[in-house]
């Protein structure tokens, strides 16, 4: 961790450090079974089962309109970079009836996603999302409740702001009304139309990452070094974002990434290869060494627009791109190629998939060192 803390001897701990990397389990976890679950609520019709088939099925936004009314729950499974669990809950039931096993559903959770439709009158549902956080507050404090203000794609701007700003305050005076100040409540504005729902997705999910500041912190640096003015690290299949550097976005570069990313799936759909048949050979692998396999890497540098795109897929599930401005041209890609490698080994370190590791086999975070962009500190030639 040196360069994380600059501490002297930090390269080398002195005893044995237990895994620090993120295991799933979450403080209110009992069952610890690795999956953390996030639920879907609102009021019926608010677009629940359309957030999920839009960003779990890739269903194009259009075919959500041919949807059914969810009558049971929904259980999904996802697997990637960490697996989780997504239920989406029928709209129509009282989950605090006293018939009902609440702590079925709620004992394990890490956030609650509740949708509210800006388009539709709104205040029986801040009534319902009010009721329920004060129902939980007690037994589960540690659940973060994340509020969609959905479907703001019909709205105007000027509409869409205050409607927001409206929900907010409702929702906030309420619970300060019933003495809960400060409660862990955040709020979104999505649409399944645009990127604002992968956006928001992203965000829920960050707060499930214990290692998201080691991540932010890696990512910075290596923004520093080969001068990125942003880069994110992407779930790939879902394209939830799950770590970006911590300089101020300008709104538009999750959005070029993202669409990057599609034009990656496209091809790789075309050219790909079946991973499923890497992965036996990789456990293989596994058991007997350190470590997961390298991905197979696709580097690429393209102008878009003001920007060059740099993407490298860095395992099986996760790519990086980053956003290089006019200053850091393609010239520089060897420096880049090998921070970015830098990168990677640290993201090994610190992030490894914690269910395909043998029992005892803990990995130690040693501390990495980027390249700059003189081409004699990482000993490549101009
Ligand atoms: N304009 C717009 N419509 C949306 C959006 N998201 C969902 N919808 C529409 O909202 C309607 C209801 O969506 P569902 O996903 O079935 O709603 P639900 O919350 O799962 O409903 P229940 O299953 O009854 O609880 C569908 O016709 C969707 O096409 C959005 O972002 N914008």
């Amino acid at each position: 961790m040196r360069y994380l803390q600059e501490l002297p001897d930090a390269d080398i701990p002195h005893t044995e450090m237990p895994p620090r990397y993120h295991t799933g389990r979450l403080p209110n976890s009992k069952a610890g079974d690795d999956k953390p679950r996030l639920l879907l609520m609102g009021q019926p019709r608010s677009g629940k089962s359309s957030i999920s088939s839009v960003v779990f099925h890739k269903l194009p936004p259009s075919e959500t309109l041919y949807l059914e009314t969810t009558t049971r729950i929904k259980k999904e499974s996802m697997h990637s970079f960490m697996d989780f669990q997504v239920w989406d809950l029928p709209g129509h039931v009282d989950y605090f009836d006293p018939s009902f096993h609440v702590d079925h559903i709620f004992e394990e959770i890490g956030a609650l996603i509740w949708v509210i439709d800006a388009q539709d009158e709104y205040l029986e549902a801040i009534m319902q999302l009010n009721k329920t956080i004060l129902n939980l507050q007690h037994s589960y404090p540690s659940i973060n409740v994340e509020v969609f203000v959905h479907k703001v794609d019909g709205l105007s701007d000027d509409y869409k702001a205050d409607t927001f700003r409206d929900i907010i305050q409702r929702v906030t005076d309420e619970l300060s009304d019933h003495g809960y100040e400060n409660a862990p409540v955040s709020f979104y504005q999505t649409s399944i139309y645009d990127h604002s729902i992968f956006e928001a997705f992203s965000k829920v999910i960050q707060k499930l990452i214990p290692q998201l500041p080691t991540l932010e912190a890696l990512l910075d640096s290596l923004c520093q070094s080969c001068r990125i003015e942003k880069a994110y690290l992407f779930d790939i299949m879902s394209k939830i974002y799950i770590a970006a550097d911590t300089s101020p976005t300008d709104g538009g570069s999750y959005e070029i990434a993202s669409d990057y990313i599609d034009v990656v799936i496209d091809v790789s759909e075309i050219y790909g290869w079946d991973r499923t048949l890497a992965l036996e050979v990789e456990e293989e692998e596994i058991r007997g060494e350190s470590g997961c396999n390298d991905a197979e890497s696709l580097i690429t540098m393209e102008r878009k627009g003001n920007h060059y795109l740099y993407l490298r897929e860095i395992n099986k599930y996760l790519a990086l791109i980053c956003l290089m401005g006019d200053d850091s041209p393609a010239e520089k890609k060897a420096v880049i190629d090998y921070n970015v490698g830098v990168f990677q080994t640290a993201l090994k370190q610190v992030f490894p998939r914690a269910e395909r590791e043998p029992p005892g086999h803990h990995h130690r975070y040693e501390g990495v060192e980027f390249g700059h962009d003189e081409p004699a500190a990482v000993g490549v030639g101009r």
